[in-house]
């Protein structure tokens, strides 16, 4: 078998993209997108990104490998430029509407964007954030996306402040060949996907994903949540989150249909599910407990299959949104993994146990998925597994095909988290239990050490949503000139709740779930949590606030 070698015809690139021209084929009349009145079937999608792909290229002059970006919330502009970027040879750049004109000013000029499509609500942020380049330095093109189901420019944007826009993007579709070649990658670990990660711990770091690992983790993906051929899926992840977590190349692939939205709430939700008949949607923790915390809401007359990842779902909220007819599942990963590369896979034999142990051993991380090669806890200092015991910590660690690429412009950043030793540092920490799955524990960063002891933010915050007035609850350390440290926590209190819990009976409902040392000895009530731009809580911030707190807290912050 010595001769037998990969040859043309078994070694053509792996690419996402192809799922859109078979999608047009199998299902070229069936809706792929809606959004509000408009809707589209997979074949006038496929058409549109071809068009959009080809005046990418031979209108705006970009360049295989060139950077392009796009501002946007999940409209259908959004979604068809997940194909028509990568389909022109560029690589996509999706930026997240809610930063600060700063920070995307230094994204587009760290990825040297060349090309901006920029939704008709961010057209103030942009050029705020073009104004930011210094002098002289190389601007990208500007494209507007306008919205015809909701025209509302901004209030500032008079015809001369759109000045700065080359087209519109319905100009570009028009313009594009429906007979356009796209490119397709000449290998496939050519650069498809440029994502600056959320932000939470350290300053937004560009990863970089090949067409590769974006085609594995996709269809990674649709298997680990066993996705069925042409569902209806809702927008309620936004695209520009790593992607929608790659089911924005996955649907296409199943034929799904798209359910297009600007933004949400509980009960807009709610109202697409009945209209649209979704069968499937995701969103991260926050999302679950905003459904559940809707007043009035009845049960579903569907099951609703919510996939939820990016931060440590509450087994209590998990078990709050089950009962209301969703069927969750939960998984875990980061941008520097494409997408969910491991989840909790779920057992039939457990769909016997009562609601809350079904919970509870839901809120654990999991397993690796399929395509994902291995994962494990292991110990920093040794470098070796640690026990699986469900009790001790290690820094979780992977590798797989859908790993980055690397960090651009930043090899030591790169090193560090991809070492000679072949595995991808998370940076989070997590036990192992005695059945295999994997439950994070904390970001080694927010881990507080009491009198010595490992105390697990996640832990505690866990119990605190158990409380019936919790909304939402987060646990730093509070530094403790005895202890070293100790757990504080910031709550917030749920809406219509009669009488507010104070911090006594907070600290006495903690005593009864946990160790002593595990216990907050400060509990701060706010109106709002602060959140990064992709709805996690902001820890950093509360820890600078606890670090002020003595023994009175700080200003805007009480302790009832
Ligand atoms: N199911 C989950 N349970 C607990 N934590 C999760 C889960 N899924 C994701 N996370 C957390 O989210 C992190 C990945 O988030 P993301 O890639 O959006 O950037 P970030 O880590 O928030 O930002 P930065 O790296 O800039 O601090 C993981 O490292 C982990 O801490």
């Amino acid at each position: 078998m010595d001769n037998l070698k990969p040859n043309s015809a078994n070694s053509s690139p792996l690419t996402p993209l192809g799922f859109l021209e078979r999608a047009s084929i199998v299902y070229g009349d069936s809706t792929s997108v809606v959004y509000n009145h408009t809707s589209y079937t997979w074949s006038q999608t496929h058409t549109r990104c071809l068009r959009v792909a080809s005046s990418i290229g031979s209108w705006l002059g970009v360049k295989r490998g060139q950077v392009v970006s796009v501002i946007s919330p999940n409209i259908p502009a959004m979604y068809e430029l997940h194909f028509a970027v990568p389909m022109a040879g560029a690589v996509l750049n999706t930026i997240n509407t809610r930063l600060d004109a700063r920070t995307v000013s230094v994204m587009l000029r760290h990825s040297e964007s060349k090309l901006v499509f920029v939704d008709q609500l961010s057209v103030d942020l942009i050029l705020d954030a073009v104004s930011l380049f210094p002098p002289n330095s190389p601007i990208p093109r500007l494209v507007l996306i306008a919205d015809q189901d909701e025209a509302i420019l901004p209030s500032s944007s008079s015809s001369k402040v759109l000045d700065p826009f080359y087209c519109d993007y319905e100009e570009l579709v028009g313009r594009g060949a429906t007979d356009f070649k796209w490119l397709r990658p000449e290998n496939e670990w050519d650069p498809m996907i440029l994502n600056y990660t959320s932000g939470t711990t350290s300053s937004p770091k560009g990863v970089v994903h090949c067409h590769r690992g974006i085609f594995i983790v996709t269809l990674d993906s649709l298997i680990d949540w066993g996705v069925p051929k042409q569902p209806v899926f809702l927008w309620t992840l936004p695209m520009f989150h790593a992607n929608g977590w790659c089911y924005t190349w996955g649907t296409a692939a199943v034929g799904a249909t798209n359910i297009c939205l600007r933004r949400f709430d509980g009960p807009v939700i709610l109202d697409l599910i009945r209209r649209h008949g979704v069968t499937h949607m995701c969103g991260a923790p926050v999302v679950l407990n905003m459904l559940s915390n809707t007043p009035n809401v009845e049960p579903l007359k569907n099951p609703v299959q919510i996939l939820t990842a990016g931060a440590p779902p509450p087994a209590a909220v998990l078990h709050r949104t089950e009962s209301l007819g969703f069927v969750v599942s939960h998984g875990y990963g980061l941008t520097e993994v494409g997408g969910i590369v491991v989840s909790c896979a779920w057992k039939r034999e457990w769909n016997r146990l009562p609601a809350t142990e079904r919970a509870r051993l839901k809120a654990r991380q999991g397993v690796r998925t399929v395509a994902t090669t291995e994962i494990d806890v292991i110990d920093l200092n040794s470098g070796l597994s640690v026990r699986p015991d469900g009790q001790t910590m290690g820094e979780i660690v992977l590798r797989g095909g859908c790993i980055m690429l690397g960090y651009l412009n930043d090899p030591a950043g790169t090193a560090k988290v991809m070492s000679d030793d072949g595995w991808f540092y998370t940076g989070d920490v997590g036990v192992m239990h005695s059945d295999g799955y994997l439950e994070i524990k904390d970001r080694s960063k927010d881990v507080i050490i009491s009198g010595g002891e490992n105390v697990s933010s996640v832990e505690v915050e866990s119990v605190l949503y158990g409380h019936p007035a919790v909304d939402e609850a987060a646990v730093v350390a509070r530094p403790d000139e005895y202890w070293g440290e100790t757990p504080c926590a910031f709550v917030t209190v749920r809406k219509g709740t009669k009488v507010r819990p104070t911090e006594k009976e907070i600290v006495a409902y903690c005593r009864e779930k946990l160790p002593h040392y595990m216990v907050p000895k400060v509990v701060v009530f706010s109106d709002e949590l602060p959140k990064t731009s992709t709805g996690k809580i902001q820890k950093s911030v509360l820890k600078e606030i606890a670090k002020t707190m003595r023994t009175s807290p700080a200003v805007g912050w009480s302790r009832i």
